[in-house]
C-alpha cells in the first residue's frame, strides 16, 4: 500500500467525519485535515477525535495533501471541483463520496477540460437519516459497499489507493460505469427516499394528521424512517439524478395505476400477482442480506 501523509475532507459532517474518524483510528496517514465554512463545527470534530487539524482556507486545507475527498452536499461538489481545479496539482488524488456520479463527472470534463487521472468518483452505500460531526460513526463503512466509478482516463494507480482507503475502513469496495452507477442508484435509493418524503408529506397534509400518526403501526416507522432524512441532501440529489429519478417515478407510478385499477375492479388475480411478486423478490433480497451478514460474522 502506497503510504499516504496528509489527507484532507472537505465538509466535516455525517459522511466526510466518519470516513476521517476511521481512518484515523487506522494510522492510516499522518495527518487528517477538515476543511469547512464553519469555526466551531471544526473544532467540535477536534474534540470528537474525528480530524488532527483543521483549515478555514481551501488553498491552505489542500496544500501538499495526497488525497482530497470533497464530502460535501452533492451540488456544492460540483463548486468544490471548480475550485479544486485550480489548486490542485496532478499528483494529489481528487475523489468524492457524494450520492450522484454523472454531474460530477459532466462538471469534471467541463472545469479540467478532460476527465482528470487524479479524480476518482466514489460513493459509500452506507449511511442514515442522520447529519452532521455529532451523528459521526467510525464503524459506518464496515462491510458495506463502496462504488467507485472510474473512467477510461482514471489513474490505475489512483483507483488503487482510493479503493486501499475504503477497505481500511472496513468497507467492500467495488467498480461500476456512472451511468450504471446513477441508474441503480435512482431505483434502490433515491426513489426509496421520494417515495417515503411523499407519502408523510401527503399524511401530513391531511387533518386528521394527529390519529394518522398516533394509530402508525411498525410498516409506516420502517416504511418511512428515511423522510427524516436531511431535506437540503435529497433537494441536491433529485436534481442532480434528475433524468435516472423522473424514469424511475414514471415505472412506480406506472405501477401504483395499475394496482389502483385493480383494486377499483376488485381484480384479486391482479392484486395478489404483484404482492406475491413482490414478497417472493422481498424474501429472496433477505436471504441474499442474511448470507451476507452470516459470511461477515464467519470472516471476523
Ligand atoms: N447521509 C448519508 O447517508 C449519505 C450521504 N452521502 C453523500 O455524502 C455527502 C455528504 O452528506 P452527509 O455527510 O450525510 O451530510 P452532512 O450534512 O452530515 O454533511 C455535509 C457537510 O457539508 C457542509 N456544507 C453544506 N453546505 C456547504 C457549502 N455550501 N460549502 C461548504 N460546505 C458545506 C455542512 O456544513 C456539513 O459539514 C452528500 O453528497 C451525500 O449525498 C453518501 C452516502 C450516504
Ligand atoms: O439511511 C438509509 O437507509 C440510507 O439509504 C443511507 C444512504 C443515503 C444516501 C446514500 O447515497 C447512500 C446511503
Amino acid at each position: 500500500m502506497a503510504s499516504v501523509n496528509r489527507i484532507t475532507v472537505l465538509a466535516v459532517g455525517l459522511i466526510g467525519g466518519s470516513l476521517a474518524k476511521a481512518l484515523r483510528e487506522k494510522n492510516y496517514a499522518n495527518e487528517i485535515v477538515g476543511w469547512g465554512r464553519n469555526e466551531s463545527t471544526l473544532q467540535r470534530a477536534i474534540e470528537l477525535g474525528v480530524i488532527d487539524s483543521y483549515e478555514l482556507d481551501l488553498a491552505q486545507a489542500v496544500q501538499g495533501s495526497d488525497i482530497v475527498v470533497i464530502a460535501t452536499p452533492t451540488l456544492i461538489a460540483v463548486d468544490m471541483l471548480q475550485q479544486l481545479a485550480e489548486l490542485v496539482p496532478a499528483t494529489t488524488i481528487i475523489t468524492d463520496v457524494a450520492s450522484v456520479k454523472g454531474n460530477l463527472l459532466r462538471a469534471a470534463k467541463q472545469f479540467f477540460g478532460e476527465v482528470p487521472a487524479n479524480l476518482v468518483l466514489g460513493h459509500p452505500i452506507a449511511g442514515s437519516e442522520k447529519s452532521g460531526v455529532e451523528a459521526v460513526n467510525e464503524k459506518l463503512f464496515i462491510n458495506h459497499r463502496v462504488i467507485l466509478t472510474p473512467s477510461q482516463e482514471t489513474s490505475i494507480e489512483a483507483v488503487s489507493t482510493i479503493t486501499d482507503m475504503w477497505e481500511v475502513t472496513g468497507a467492500d469496495v467495488v467498480t461500476m460505469a456512472v451511468d450504471d452507477h446513477d441508474e441503480v442508484l435512482a431505483a434502490t435509493s433515491h426513489l426509496p427516499h421520494i417515495l417515503a418524503y411523499a407519502l408523510v408529506d401527503a399524511l401530513a397534509g391531511q387533518k386528521e394528521q394527529q390519529d394518522i400518526f398516533r394509530f402508525a403501526a411498525g410498516g409506516f416507522r420502517d416504511f418511512t424512517r428515511i423522510a427524516s432524512s436531511d431535506p437540503k441532501m435529497w433537494h441536491d440529489i433529485a436534481l442532480a439524478n434528475d433524468k435516472a429519478l423522473l424514469k424511475m417515478i414514471d415505472l412506480f407510478s406506472a405501477q401504483m395505476n395499475e394496482l389502483r385499477d385493480a383494486i377499483a375492479k376488485a381484480d384479486s388475480e391482479a392484486i395478489t400477482g404483484c404482492f406475491t411478486r413482490a414478497k417472493a423478490a422481498r424474501d429472496h433480497f433477505s436471504d441474499i442480506l442474511s448470507k451476507q451478514h452470516q459470511s461477515t460474522i464467519t470472516d471476523e
